[in-house]
């Protein structure tokens, strides 16, 4: 599967270099989208009585006359709906001569049942909210529940964000092309894109080269190469060593879960670092986890100190006092040497927030660990409330900010989570499932990202395999699942994901 996603602006670009490159013309790529939507329209929908055609004025409109010649010449009765002709000499303009079909007016639209609609309204040229006849004719195909078939993107959803401008159709199916972009993957575009087909149109792949595309659909190829594998004479300690932070003696259960998920993703050891108060209920919980009495920052530091673990874990659970934050602040700062990484997750980003100023100042400084940071919308919200004020960013560029802020990789989670690197690189993930969003599943999450981290994989693609798993693993177990159940399910996949054929 081709991975690549592209912004609406990249895949301008992707278009210009196809046509210089040859051999299709713009025309020539217009006559290929329209195939392909028409083609998937007759395999779909071929019992539907008659279609209807909604056309704009650019090149979204263009390929919808494509589809309405190709349905009519397969003898489907087609009617066309116009929001007003294209521009005079563009391909839209030779599409819409092309097509035998008399255009009628948009405003005259009304979906006739057992109809299916061709949502050819607006796609990477969006620019504005929809409103008007547009927005209308929208309104009426929803009120009928007509099946809708996008072309490209429904018409209202913004390709580089998702979101909605103005309003949206509900479609059954999306065809876009040659590659996704960010709004099939990302809420609310990727609830009303449907099934989504991406159709080859005749761009190689040779213009990625040029583009170098900075996003990716979150599937293993991003990162299966730089996932660990023990050789055959590793010992324990050299297949990686997490140490996870527990809470006080009624929070621990959220450490233990990212410890057991440590361990499941291929840890060789796994520390439990317990206040004296809950080395008790730890211990009564643990078999293979290791467990060591730390009250204090020194007492933290001295096992850093001795143990030079890959990653710890540090919030789940953790607790939201002062002297908590201290100590959050000073592994913050802490020489890389002693430790590899560190996951800030749960209560560590509560702190984060509070004093954003000095976690931000001791991230600078050189030589110290790196860092994930995996909040969920609210915890992002606390920690970075001026990204969340800013209507013009999407959850990627959100994601992409909050990853240059703090010099780390951000897992920002949701239905759509965004994984976000400081170097600009960016990861959609597409896999999880509703059931996840279950208490404790984030503290898997961070577990399974430290123990990929500890055993040597690069932070970006270790959070990018972690959320793939997380994800997986959520979607194979479905309904009834509790964040017990995740690190259990991991041993197939991890088994499966070594026998992956290529590319996927
Ligand atoms: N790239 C490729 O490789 C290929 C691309 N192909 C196809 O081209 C599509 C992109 O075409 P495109 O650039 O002409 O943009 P498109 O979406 O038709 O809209 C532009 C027009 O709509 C107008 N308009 C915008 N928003 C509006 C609103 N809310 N309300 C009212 N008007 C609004 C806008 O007006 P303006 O902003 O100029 O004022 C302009 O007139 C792409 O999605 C794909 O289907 C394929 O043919 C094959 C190869
Ligand atoms: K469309």
């Amino acid at each position: 599967m081709s991975h690549e996603i592209l912004t609406p602006t990249e895949m301008g670009e992707a278009d210009r270099l196809a046509i210089a490159a040859g051999p299709f013309d713009g025309m020539g790529l217009m006559r290929r989208a329209g195939a392909a939507v028409a083609a998937a329209v007759l395999e779909r929908f071929g019992g539907a009585e008659a279609a209807d055609i909604l056309c704009g004025p650019g090149n979204n409109g263009g390929d919808g006359y494509v589809v309405a010649r190709l349905l009519h010449e397969a003898g489907v009765p087609v009617r066309v709906w116009s929001l007003g002709a294209p521009r005079q000499g563009s391909d839209a303009a030779i599409a819409a001569a092309e097509c035998p079909v008399t255009p009628k007016p948009l405003s005259d639209f009304a979906p006739a049942p057992a109809s299916v609609v061709v949502d050819a309204l607006f796609g990477a040229g969006l620019s504005k909210a929809l409103d008007g006849d547009a927005a209308a004719a929208i309104e009426r195909c929803s009120r009928a529940g007509a099946p809708v078939v996008a072309v490209d993107l429904p018409s209202g959803v913004s390709g580089a964000s998702g979101k909605v401008l103005g309003a949206a159709p509900r479609a059954t199916m999306t065809v876009t092309f040659f590659r996704r972009k960010p709004g099939h993957l990302l809420y609310p575009g990727r609830a009303l894109c449907g099934e989504t087909i991406v159709a080859d149109i005749g761009i190689g792949a040779a213009v990625l080269e040029t583009i170098r595309p900075a996003c990716f659909q979150n599937v293993p190829a991003l990162w299966r190469e730089r996932f660990p594998r023990p050789g055959a004479a590793s010992h324990k300690y050299a297949r990686g060593h997490v140490g996870v932070l527990s809470g006080g003696p009624t929070s621990t259960g959220a450490a233990r879960l990212s410890a057991m998920a440590a361990a499941r993703a291929g840890a060789g050891a796994v520390t439990l670092l317990s206040p004296g108060g809950a080395l008790q209920v730890n211990a009564a919980h643990l078999t293979s986890i290791m467990l060591r009495r730390a009250d204090t920052a020194g007492e933290i530091a001295q096992w850093l100190d001795e143990r030079r673990p890959g990653a710890l874990v540090a919030g789940p659970g953790l607790g939201l006092q002062d002297e908590v934050g201290d100590m959050l602040l000073s592994l913050a700062g802490i020489d890389g040497g002693e430790l590899g990484n560190v996951v800030f997750d749960a209560d560590a980003l509560t702190h984060l927030s509070r004093r954003r100023e000095e976690f931000l100042a001791a991230f600078q400084m050189p030589g110290t660990p790196q860092r994930v940071l995996t909040p969920h919308e609210g915890e992002f919200a606390r920690v970075f409330p001026e990204l969340l004020a800013d209507d013009g960013l999407s959850k990627l560029d959100r994601a992409r900010r909050a990853a240059a802020l703090t010099g780390g990789t951000v897992i920002l989670k949701g239905p759509d989570t965004v994984i976000a690197g400081p170097d600009g690189r960016a990861a959609i993930n597409a896999n999880a499932a509703p059931w996840l969003a279950t208490a404790g599943s984030g503290d898997v999450l961070a577990g399974i990202c430290a123990g990929l981290l500890a055993q040597g994989m690069p932070p970006f693609e270790a959070a990018c395999a972690a959320a793939w798993l997380h994800g997986e693993a959520g979607s194979r177990f479905g309904p009834g699942l509790i964040a017990e159940d995740l690190p259990g399910l991991l041993p197939p996949i991890l088994r499966e994901i070594s026998d992956l054929p290529e590319g996927r």
